[in-house]
């Protein structure tokens, strides 16, 4: 029986500002949710989000105020090994609250897999893969402190996908600051850009040409969401691939963008999509309709993290890698063991559950109040 359900924020400074189109960030709130049942099984959840509100519409206290006063009470005394059933009541009667949904969902999962002793991937269907390739976010606004960042990740052998965020300056600018970089890293490594729905069609016309031109890898979500057909039409005209981000809240915005041939990749997010099995829906989606995956974040901290690792562990192809990096962009570690990154990889967690464990003393430390 579910017991209790308890929303934690938790704000912990960036190691650098993180420069976005839409927000430059110099702090995460961590949105954690934990679920506690009768039989003494707990589990874990995050609906991070980026930005208050700029990036998405649910803010780290609207999903608190939200899971407190609307989506508990619907919860407490269910039974928590019918996860499914808990999950179809809050769809029938929650409308939106993707990021609430995916918390409450991966603490649910998290709960099961433990009780069943079980990573949470074998719950999943069953991983392909025990470790993910992931990209690195070049966003510091500066294009020398970007590459010398970009050089010590690969002595580190931490990352050799890098991604630009851009949108912010003019588009000539932008170019020039993406090509600066390319140049300086060489073929070996992958460069992509993230414009964050910053472009007009026109300005992402002229901008991809060049980007494309100088051997860019990966264009994300050039222009506005709600622009799918102009999406498919940069799609269609580019041989650079297109990738669907802020377009893509789930599966039927996924099951839309594939009839449409609306994009070349997905970026699947487990928040965005509204919980690990709608993203895993996302991602059946994709792979049937030939659309390429890419593993994406909302810079969440481990618990999202590693619930996104399982997630993407299970997926047939992931041609793109991951982008689960957001850990490593915190200045606090919040697990007793750390997430493992390295040899330009993060490591499957492969404990019952999520497969990590929270630090109980740190939490309580940096804890909101
Ligand atoms: O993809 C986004 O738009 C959000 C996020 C992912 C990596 C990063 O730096 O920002
Ligand atoms: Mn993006």
């Amino acid at each position: 029986m579910i017991r209790s359900i308890e929303t934690i924020l938790v704000d912990v400074p960036t190691i650098r500002p993180h420069k976005l189109s839409v927000a430059t960030m110099s702090t995460q709130t961590l949105v954690l949710v934990r679920i506690q049942c009768d039989d003494g099984v707990e589990g874990w959840g995050e609906a991070t989000t980026i930005g208050g509100l700029n990036y998405g519409d649910e803010s780290p206290e609207s999903v608190k105020v939200n899971i407190d006063t609307h989506i508990a009470p619907l919860m407490i005394g269910m039974d928590a090994r019918n996860v499914a059933a808990v999950m179809a009541k809050l769809r029938k009667t929650i409308q939106g609250n993707r990021f609430a949904k995916c918390a409450i969902e991966t603490a649910l999962l998290d709960a099961q897999a433990r009780r069943l002793n079980i990573p949470l991937s074998e719950l999943l269907g069953g991983r392909l893969r025990d470790e993910l390739p992931v990209a690195w976010t070049l966003a510091s606004g500066d294009t020398q402190k970007d590459i010398a960042e970009a050089e010590t990740m690969l002595e580190l052998r931490r990352h050799r996908i890098f991604k630009l965020k851009i949108g912010l300056r003019p588009v000539a600018d932008d170019v020039a600051h993406v090509l600066a970089i390319k140049k300086a890293l060489g073929d070996a490594v992958s460069v992509r850009v993230d414009v964050n729905q910053a472009w007009s069609e026109l300005e992402a016309v002229n901008g991809i040409a060049a980007l494309e031109a100088g051997g860019i890898d990966l264009i994300e979500q050039p222009i506005r969401a709600e622009n799918k057909t102009g999406l498919a039409r940069l799609a269609a005209r580019f041989a650079v691939p297109m990738m669907a981000d802020e377009a893509l809240h789930g599966p039927l915005d996924a099951l839309e963008l594939a009839t449409h041939a609306g994009a070349d990749v997905f970026a699947v997010k487990i928040a965005q999509s509204g919980g690990l099995v709608p993203a895993q829906q996302v991602g059946a989606i994709a792979q049937l309709a030939g659309i390429e995956l890419y593993g994406g974040t909302m810079l969440e901290g481990a618990v999202g993290t590693a619930a996104s690792a399982h997630l993407f562990s299970t997926f047939s192809s992931l041609a793109f890698g991951t982008e689960l990096f957001g850990p490593l962009l915190l200045t606090e570690e919040l697990l007793v063991e750390p997430l493992v990154y390295q040899d330009f990889m993060l490591q499957v967690p492969n404990k019952p559950g999520l497969g990590i464990d929270i630090d109980r003393d740190k939490l309580a430390l940096l804890r909101r109040r």
